[in-house]
């Protein structure tokens, strides 16, 4: 009798050691081809910048919360300077907008007098409206993208005006690089053998059942468990605690009763990362910061109120608000729409995915729900008991590649914009969501 799984029940399968066969080699990390599985799933799904322009059922999300908007058909944006800097932008008689040359502490000295491209008029999800990119070497496929019908330089005229280097140098510069990694709890390896390479932007969801090392995983990225074998570097060094350019949104668990720490101290943390002691100017950049990370996440109302008198959800929107605020490079997100209703996981899943696409953050966000976010992901890493598949969800989220997984008959099914997975017995995880 097939039933939905949605359980919590861990593989029947033991774990398979050093010595296990690989089920999937080199070849199963990254494909840019953009082909399909041609199986089960009808949508074909591509990777790269067109899976980020073309990805199904991303125009049926609402629109987004920060009010981004689309740059006009001249491909000119309105520029607008940040307020932090005393450069202005003006425009050359060719109407192209471009910086005058006072510097500001938000600006890039690469970008002064230099040409603008023309998505001026994406607001920061963090209040500010900065005329580029957080980073030139940050753009993300999607940028990528908007740009190149100004292509001066490989693909990327931002990173060229910057003088950052080519397209080509940028693009390719992963978020994440694992080479040969292994996770090991003692004599317990948990999986091995792992490459993978996340591209700036990209959103890659992290799959599996209980104990399949999901969370490892993001603690190993964190630097709080070393790679038994192999390499592993995010943001461009290796793992190591204290990466100042991670946002973490860790796992939901309530603060506890009698925490004296309110919302906005909360928000603040992200912000002070690894430095002690503010002078005024810092100061007010942190409640400016704080107060616009807050906002966007919908909380400026409950923010002042202590955490232990919030409810989960409410929390869990100011983690992200945390994690954010502190312009990271690479989000680390361990389950975070657990315990919230449809509206607040929307919400969530739009904040991250506005965040990628205009940052340029690459998200590894570990779930055991992919319907919520199976119109953002460019990719899945699917985990099951020491064994790993890696690619777009049309090319892992199959009955044939999950039945080889879990070492027994698994059905994947579509129904409407939802994945279901039905299995035959009870060593599946949730993972296809409810039907
Ligand atoms: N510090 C530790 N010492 C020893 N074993 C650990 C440690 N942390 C985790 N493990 C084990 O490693 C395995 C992977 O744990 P992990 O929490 O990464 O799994 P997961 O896929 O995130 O699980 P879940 O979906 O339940 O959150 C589990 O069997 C767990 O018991």
């Amino acid at each position: 009798m097939y039933r939905t799984t949605h359980t919590d029940s861990r593989p029947h399968t033991s774990s398979l050691g050093d010595d296990a066969p690989e089920l999937l080699g080199d070849d199963s990390t990254v494909r840019t081809d953009g082909t399909s599985s041609g199986d089960s799933l009808p949508v074909a799904r591509r990777t790269g910048p067109e899976a980020l322009a073309a990805r199904p059922g991303a125009d049926s999300l609402p629109p987004n919360t920060f009010g981004a908007t689309t740059p006009p058909a001249d491909g000119r944006g309105v520029a607008r300077a940040h307020p932090d800097e005393p450069g202005e932008l003006r425009s050359r008689p060719d109407g192209i907008p471009v910086r005058t040359e006072t510097p500001g502490p938000h600006s890039d000295p690469r970008t002064i007098g230099t040409e603008v491209p023309p998505d001026l008029s994406i607001e920061c999800p963090l209040g500010c409206e900065h005329p580029v990119p957080h980073s030139a070497t940050r753009l993300s496929p999607v940028q990528r993208e908007t740009f190149s019908d100004n292509d001066s330089s490989g693909g990327d005229p931002l990173a060229a005006a910057a003088g950052v280097g080519t397209a080509t140098e940028t693009a390719q510069a992963p978020a994440i690089r694992l080479r040969g990694a292994r996770l090991a709890y003692g004599t317990r390896t948990v999986w091995q053998g792992l490459d993978l390479d996340v591209a700036p932007g990209e959103f890659i969801a992290v799959l599996g059942p209980n104990g399949s090392g999901k969370t490892s995983l993001l603690r190993m990225l964190l630097g709080q468990v070393a790679p038994s074998a192999g390499a592993v570097e995010i943001a461009g060094m290796p793992a190591r605690l204290g990466n100042p350019h991670i946002g973490y949104v860790p796992q939901q668990k309530s603060f506890e009763s009698g925490v004296q720490l309110r919302g906005v101290d909360l928000v603040g943390l992200g912000v002070d990362g690894h430095r002690w002691g503010f002078g005024l100017r810092d100061r007010k950049r942190r409640r400016r910061l704080v107060a616009a990370a807050v906002e966007q996440v919908g909380a400026a109302h409950y923010a002042d109120s202590p955490l232990d008198a919030m409810s989960g959800g409410e929390q869990q929107r100011l983690r992200v608000a945390q994690a954010l605020v502190g312009d990271p490079r690479v989000l680390l997100c361990d389950e975070p729409l657990l315990s919230l209703d449809l509206a607040n996981q929307r919400l969530v899943a739009q904040l991250i995915d506005h965040r990628r696409r205009i940052h340029g953050t690459a998200v590894l966000f570990v779930t055991h729900e992919i319907n919520p976010i199976l119109p953002l992901v460019d990719r899945v890493l699917y985990l099951v008991d020491g064994r790993f598949r890696i690619g777009t969800p049309d090319e892992v989220m199959t009955s044939e590649v999950l039945s080889e997984l879990y070492g027994t008959e698994v059905d994947v099914l579509r129904v409407r914009d939802r994945l279901v997975v039905v299995g035959t017995g009870d060593s599946f995880d949730a993972i296809g969501g409810h039907a």
